[in-house]
């Protein structure tokens, strides 16, 4: 049986011997890095896929190691006949890098399984996405599919979504969207909201989505309450297009940490 590494403990193998001379004077291994976290959460989300499946392929620093993993398995003929479907117009560019034969949802409307970080995740499995400004697309694919595996390091597990001062993305389009951020403001009185668009570059200028819209970040000083209910009202303002909640979407959690990869399905929450 594999034994585990000195610095990190795995479920499921025995603890390291600890009486070795070795281990007395050699120098402590350096702790593993954040993207050394988000590939073993990939790493062990792609064990999931399985040869002929349609995939949401995830955007952002975390999805590209399972984007990459999966293409050295479709390489060295561990798997078949897999098609992809890129959230992003970067994934895409990365998943074809990655030789993986890519589709979209009109040619495969339902997907099998979908894997993607998130910015924030709760117990319950809610997340915070598209601070990489593609909250539509991934919404639009992992709405479609069976399966949506997330995959995140530690960092990203709060109490309570929205509620730790950073941004909640959502996506507007262009026409007046002054007004529409000044909507988005006026909708949390309570909660100390800031909306602020998005601005990239030198100049300053509105970031731009994959689909020509911008992006609106709210921000929160005091808990928003219910989350269904926030999202209604967000979705209600016309010139919202979408936001980055993803309510009840998750079905599996893998976290990356120090003491290991944990998983979560969503079948075993209480309630
Ligand atoms: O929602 C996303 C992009 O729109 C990403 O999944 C999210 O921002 C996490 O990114 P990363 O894995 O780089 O931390």
């Amino acid at each position: 049986m594999a034994v585990a590494p000195p610095h990190l403990f795995l479920p499921n193998m025995p603890p390291p011997p600890t009486t070795s001379a070795v281990a007395t004077t050699s120098p402590p291994p350096p702790p593993l890095t954040q993207d050394e976290l988000k590939r073993m959460a990939a790493h062990r989300a792609v064990e999931y896929v399985k040869s002929g499946m349609v995939l949401g392929l995830g955007t952002g620093s975390t999805a590209v190691h399972a984007i990459r993993r999966i293409g050295d398995l479709l390489r060295e003929g561990k798997l078949t006949g897999v098609v992809g479907i890129p959230t992003s117009k970067m994934t895409e560019e990365q998943a074809t890098e990655a030789g993986i034969p890519l589709s979209d949802l009109e040619s495969h409307p339902s997907v099998d399984l979908a894997i993607d970080g998130a910015d924030e995740v709760d117990p319950q499995l809610n997340l915070v996405k598209g601070r990489g400004g593609s909250l539509l697309r991934e919404k639009m694919i992992e709405g479609a599919c069976e399966t949506f595996v997330v995959i995140v390091d530690e960092s990203k597990l709060v109490d309570h979504i929205g509620g730790t001062g950073l941004a909640l993305p959502v996506e507007v389009i262009p026409f007046c969207c002054n007004f529409t951020v000044e909507r988005l403001r006026e909708l949390f009185p309570d909660s100390g909201c800031r909306a602020e668009l998005r601005r990239v570059g030198e100049k300053q200028v509105p970031f731009v989505t994959d689909n020509g819209n911008y992006i609106v970040n709210l921000y929160f000083e005091r808990d928003f309450g219910d989350l269904n209910e926030a999202s209604d009202r967000i979705l209600r303002i016309p010139g919202v297009v979408e936001h980055g909640m993803f309510l009840g979407m998750a079905t599996t959690l893998i976290v990356a940490g120090k003491l290991g990869v944990t998983v979560k399905e969503k079948s075993e929450l209480a309630g």
